[in-house]
């Protein structure tokens, strides 16, 4: 009935609950002039229950928060009584007498100052005067969330149990011989674990690396349309003879300059907590778990809105760290045509150049720089059919040079117009071999790119023999052949003509302009490489990835760690044991790599820092064990802890999914940050000749993952990679294989 209370309506009393909350205060004070305070370390002393005493050794030390300003949070009832106190700064060491502030006791009532914000003035042994700004704030936090907050931080700082294992170790058989593993006893054969893969996941080893390449614009336009004939191995001929080898001058307007590397003349040759005190009612924040008053959000932090030349933005690489920082620098200060690279591939028929290119453009995109792959032959197919026969590449065959001097054209048109607006890196893949096509090429990129070849010598009959035979497997040019060996001999007969000495296009090795030159380098052990005319920060990674890239096929076991009691809880981070089902699984991963790679006695472990990690390797015995800093989880700095409700509700204004990629935690890391400090684990896997087991975390092993499965760097912070699942990756000498094997349900 309406003008009925609810009292009355039920029968109950409806006097809501007073849930008093608490007041979460922050004391803040600031000194622009470090030099001044030097080694003063501001305190806190005051009486209880702010501090324990008057007593000045007793004081409570204030956390540094920037480079300027230290604070000291703590928590109490809205109507607390008065708090009495005063600032010291002690020096860091303790010999030293330290220097109480001047003036009167402050008094803070209900979370604000009585006497206003006083600076807070500090008199010196020789009458220096120090002046600190000091602040105050206030802010109402219910008691669930702060027994959350200090639930988690309890738990954040309960100690490791693998603390004092050393960076490196090894087990022996006999130390797990106590551990009772027969609950993990798995099947003899290891397929029975095998589930399927991601679709997004690399198909094949046997994938043709040239069909993921570019597709033509020019020739047809319709990508995909091309892609999909290309997708079932029939490949349409689309001939539109107008559009050959015309060269568009570029529009000026648009094309975007950019700086470079140039210098050197020379030819070189490389050859391969303590928890503070029991606090009485007032909870002492040290940085972990409280809803802290953060300031920055720094989503935002990457940006690219600088000034900058028009079509610039997108040549920008998605990254943080040196290669943001190396770009940027680039491109405000060196040669506007230097702004874009293309690394032209050299070299004869079957010496892994296309495997190469597509291993370098999945290396420089992951890093987070705009780079494509551009090859000639997949144009040739278009254009002139894929069935063309060895007469076709003769050197002394005038139609077929100009038919594939018309198709190089094209390509490199088509990558000089993809970097017009905005691509970085274009990898320019083709036989190149003869100084004619390279000048032409050259003069194609004058005022519009860089330029530098990349020739790949290879002197390695067996590996040729290798190359070759995988060639008439895959490339489309043999697809219509039945007979093997008449594709063979066909094929051989193509590398001849470009071998060829007595004919006036032959194969010649570069010695024009900026080259790098690997000399059998494709085993990984001998070889060399040789660099000319080099410099800048881009083309120096490029050079130090190709040194320690190789072609032994190998696995790489990828795992997060056991289950652990933080992933139970649903909280992030932390550095917690493990759960039961964790502890089962830590037993079952040390059968499988026994069985797995019980003949790779080279095999290797790397793990986090992080105890979660440790433990899942404790009983894989027999191979080396490595704590990688590098593989420690992301950071989720002022988050670290919470439970993903827990950080909607305290920071209501973060909003990580609008850009998980970018997206820094406050005082924490960013995918991107994640994936900067993850360069030298790919260099150091693409160098290793054994098989590696990483056991590591989610986001770091989604940044891994991609990688190898050449993922685009937007999709990295959702990539599958569930607990309790090894996900084996082959590095093969045709490309990445991935096999999945879930070990408990
Ligand atoms: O980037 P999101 O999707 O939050 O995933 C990363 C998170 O995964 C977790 C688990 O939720 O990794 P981990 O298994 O190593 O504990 C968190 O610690 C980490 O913050």
């Amino acid at each position: 009935m309406a003008g009925d209370s609810e009292e009355e309506r039920d029968g109950f009393n409806h006097t809501p609950l007073r849930i008093p909350g608490l007041l979460y205060v922050s004391v803040k004070m600031e000194n622009p002039n470090l030099t001044l305070s030097g080694d003063l370390l501001p305190h806190v002393s005051g009486s209880f229950p702010l501090g324990p005493s008057w007593d000045p050794s007793k004081a409570l030390s204030m956390e540094r928060e920037s480079a300027t300003v230290w604070e000291l949070s703590f928590v109490v009832p809205p109507n607390h009584e008065a708090l009495e106190f005063k600032f010291l700064l002690k020096p860091k060491c303790i010999d030293n007498p330290c220097f109480v502030e001047e003036g009167s006791s402050r008094v803070l009532v209900g979370g604000a100052w009585q006497d206003g914000d006083r600076m807070a003035l500090f008199r010196l042994d020789n009458d220096l005067v120090l002046e600190y700004r000091v602040f105050v704030e206030a802010k109402r936090i219910s008691p669930f969330d702060l027994a959350a907050s200090w639930r988690a931080y309890q738990e954040n700082f309960r100690l490791s149990s693998v603390r004092g294992i050393p960076d490196v170790s090894i087990n022996s058989e006999h130390q797990t011989g106590s551990e009772n593993i027969t609950s993990a006893n798995l099947e003899l054969d290891l397929e029975h674990y095998i589930v399927p893969s991601p679709s997004t996941s690399p198909s094949s080893a046997l994938a043709y690396a040239a069909n993921s390449t570019e597709n033509p614009r020019s020739l047809g336009g319709g990508s995909a349309s091309i892609s999909s004939s290309m997708g079932d191995g029939s490949v349409p001929m689309i001939n539109q003879p107008e559009t050959v080898g015309e060269v568009h001058a570029p529009d000026q307007s648009k094309v975007y300059q950019s700086p470079g590397m140039v210098k050197s003349q020379s030819v070189g040759t490389i050859c391969p907590p303590e928890k503070e005190g029991s606090l009485r009612g007032v909870s002492i924040d040290r940085g972990v778990g409280f809803p802290r008053l953060v300031k920055s959000s720094s989503s935002d932090t990457f940006t690219t809105n600088f000034n900058l030349d028009p079509g610039t933005k997108n040549s920008i690489p998605a990254a943080a760290g040196a290669v943001a920082a190396a770009a940027i620098a680039d491109q405000m200060l060196g040669p506007k045509e230097h702004r874009h690279l293309a690394i032209v591939m050299v070299s004869l028929p079957a010496r892994g150049k296309t495997y190469t290119a597509a291993k370098l453009t999945r290396y420089l995109r992951w890093l987070g720089h705009n780079t494509k792959h551009f090859n000639v032959g997949k144009y040739r197919r278009l254009k002139h059919g894929s069935s063309q026969s060895a007469d076709f590449f003769r050197a002394d065959n005038p139609e077929g040079v100009v038919a594939r001097n018309e198709v190089a054209k094209m390509a490199f048109e088509d990558m000089i117009s993809w970097m017009q607006e905005g691509g970085q890196v274009g990898i320019f893949d083709a036989t190149n071999s003869s100084k004619q096509r390279r000048n032409m090429l050259m003069k194609l990129a004058e005022g519009r790119c860089k330029i530098i070849f990349l020739e790949t010598i290879c002197n390695d009959v067996e590996i040729i023999e290798r190359n070759i035979r995988f060639k008439i497997q895959q490339s489309p040019d043999y697809a219509e052949v039945p007979d093997f060996e008449a594709g063979l001999r066909d094929f051989k007969e193509r590398v001849a003509y470009y071998e060829k000495a007595s004919l006036s296009r032959v194969y010649e090795t570069v010695e024009e302009g900026s080259y790098i030159k690997m000399i059998d380098m494709a085993s990984g052990h001998g070889g060399q490489i040789q660099v000319n005319n080099i410099s800048g920060y881009l083309p120096g990674r490029i050079v130090f990835f190709l040194v320690n890239t190789h072609l032994t096929p190998r696995p790489i076991l990828l795992t997060r760690h056991g289950e652990s009691r933080f992933n139970v809880r649903g909280r992030i981070g932390g550095d917690s044991a493990l759960s039961e089902a964790g502890e089962l699984y830590k037993k079952k991963l040390a059968k499988f790599v026994e069985k797995r790679l019980k003949s790779e006695r080279a095999a290797c472990i790397w793990t986090s820092t992080l105890q979660r990690t440790i433990l899942t390797a404790g009983p894989i015995v027999g191979f080396p064990k490595i704590q990688w800093r590098a593989l420690d989880e992301i950071n989720a700095g002022v988050c670290d802890g919470m439970t993903y409700e827990e950080i909607k509700k305290n920071m209501p204004a973060e909003s990580r999914c609008k850009d998980k990629l970018r997206y820094r935690y406050p005082r924490g890391e960013s995918y991107l940050d994640v994936i900067q400090r993850l360069e030298p684990v790919i260099i150091e896997l693409e160098r290793q000749r054994a098989p590696v087991v990483v056991i590591s975390h989610q986001a770091v092993l989604r940044a891994l993952y991609a990688y190898f499965t050449d993922r685009p760097l937007q999709e990295i912070p959702d990539i599958e990679v569930p607990l309790h699942t090894i996900i084996e990756i082959n590095l093969g000498v045709t490309g990445v294989e991935e096999k999945r094997y879930k070990l408990m349900d």
